[in-house]
C-alpha cells in the first residue's frame, strides 16, 4: 500500500486523484495540504506544510507555482520522494529542482497521460526528418478559461523534446504581434487559446512546402493525468534520489 501526501487536495486535480485513490486497493492518500480545509476530503488537511509530518511514501503535488520553493524544502528535509505535476515554474525553480532531486527523488512531468508522453518520443522522429527537410514546426495549444499559465508545461514540453533531438537550434516565439519580419527557419511557435472547459488539447504542426502534417492529443477527461500521477506515485517509492520523469514510469510497466 502506497501512501500519499496530496498537496493541492482541494483543488480540480486535487480532487480527481482523491477519488480514483478512493477505489485503489493499493494506494492510501493519508493527508492532504491545501491553503484552507474546505472539509470536502476523507484525510487530514493541513494549511501550514510544515505541521504535516504524517508518515508516506511520496508527496502529489498539484497545486501552484508560488508554492514550488517551500515544497521543495519542505520534501528535501522530510526525504520524502515528489511528483510534481504543478506547471508555471521559472527559470530560478527549474534549477531549483534540479538541485533538489540530489538529495531525494523527484518526478516532474508537465503532463501525466500516456498520450502526451508516447507523442513526445514520435516528435523526436518526425522532426528528425520534416525539420532536416525544411519543414517549419508550430504548436498550438488549448486549455479552460480557470489556467493561469501559458503557454502550457506540456507545449514548452513538446517543444523541448523535439529541440533536443534538433541538437537545440531553435528558439520560441509566443507572440508575432510586434513583427513585421518573415518567420525564421530555426523558430518554434507556440500559441495558447483559452475558453471554456477544455480539458487540454495540443497540436503539432509541420508545414513544409505543400504539404503539412498534424499531430494532435486532446485530453476528455483530468482522469488521464490523475492515473499518470498516481502511477508515478507508486513507482517513485522508495526510490533513491535523482530525477526521474513518466518516461521512466512508462518503461517500468
Ligand atoms: N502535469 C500534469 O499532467 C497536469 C498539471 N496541471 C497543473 O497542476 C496545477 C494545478 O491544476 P488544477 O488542479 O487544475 O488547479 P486548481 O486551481 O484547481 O487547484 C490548485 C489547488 O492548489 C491550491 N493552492 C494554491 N496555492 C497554494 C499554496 N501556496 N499551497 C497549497 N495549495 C495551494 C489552490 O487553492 P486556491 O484555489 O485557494 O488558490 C487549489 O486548491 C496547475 O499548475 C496545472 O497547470 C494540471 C493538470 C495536469
Ligand atoms: O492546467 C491544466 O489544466 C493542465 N496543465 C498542464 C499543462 O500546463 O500542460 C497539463 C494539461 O494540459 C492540463
Amino acid at each position: 500500500m502506497v501512501k500519499i501526501i496530496m498537496h493541492g487536495c482541494n483543488g480540480h486535480m486535487g480532487q480527481v486523484i482523491s477519488g480514483l485513490v478512493e477505489k485503489d486497493p493499493d494506494a492510501e492518500i493519508v493527508a492532504g495540504i491545501d491553503v484552507a480545509d474546505q472539509g470536502k476530503n476523507s484525510y487530514p488537511v493541513y494549511t501550514n506544510m510544515e505541521e504535516c509530518q504524517v508518515e508516506a511514501d511520496a508527496l502529489i503535488d498539484f497545486s501552484s507555482a508560488k508554492a514550488t520553493d517551500a515544497l521543495l524544502a519542505y520534501c528535501e528535509k522530510r526525504k520524502l520522494p515528489i511528483v510534481l505535476c504543478t506547471t508555471g515554474l521559472s527559470e530560478e525553480q527549474l534549477a531549483k529542482v534540479e538541485e533538489t532531486s540530489k538529495n531525494v527523488a523527484v518526478l516532474k512531468s508537465a503532463n501525466m497521460s500516456l498520450g502526451i508522453n508516447t507523442l513526445m518520443k514520435l516528435l523526436q522522429d518526425a522532426a528528425k526528418v520534416l525539420a532536416t527537410a525544411g519543414f517549419d514546426m508550430e504548436i498550438v495549444e488549448k486549455h479552460h478559461r480557470l489556467k493561469l499559465d501559458a503557454p502550457s508545461g506540456t507545449a514548452l514540453a513538446l517543444a523541448d523534446s523535439i529541440n533536443e533531438a534538433m541538437d537545440n537550434q531553435y528558439h520560441y516565439i509566443y507572440d508575432r504581434s510586434q513583427r513585421r519580419e518573415m518567420r525564421d527557419d530555426k523558430e518554434i511557435g507556440i500559441s495558447a487559446v483559452r475558453g471554456g472547459t477544455i480539458v487540454g488539447e495540443h497540436e503539432v504542426i509541420f508545414a513544409g512546402p505543400d504539404e503539412v502534417i498534424e499531430f494532435k492529443h486532446t485530453a476528455y477527461s483530468k482522469a488521464v493525468f490523475g492515473k499518470g500521477a498516481v502511477e508515478a506515485a507508486k513507482f517513485l517509492a522508495g526510490k533513491p534520489a535523482g530525477r526521474y520523469d513518466m518516461s521512466d514510469v512508462i518503461s517500468a510497466k
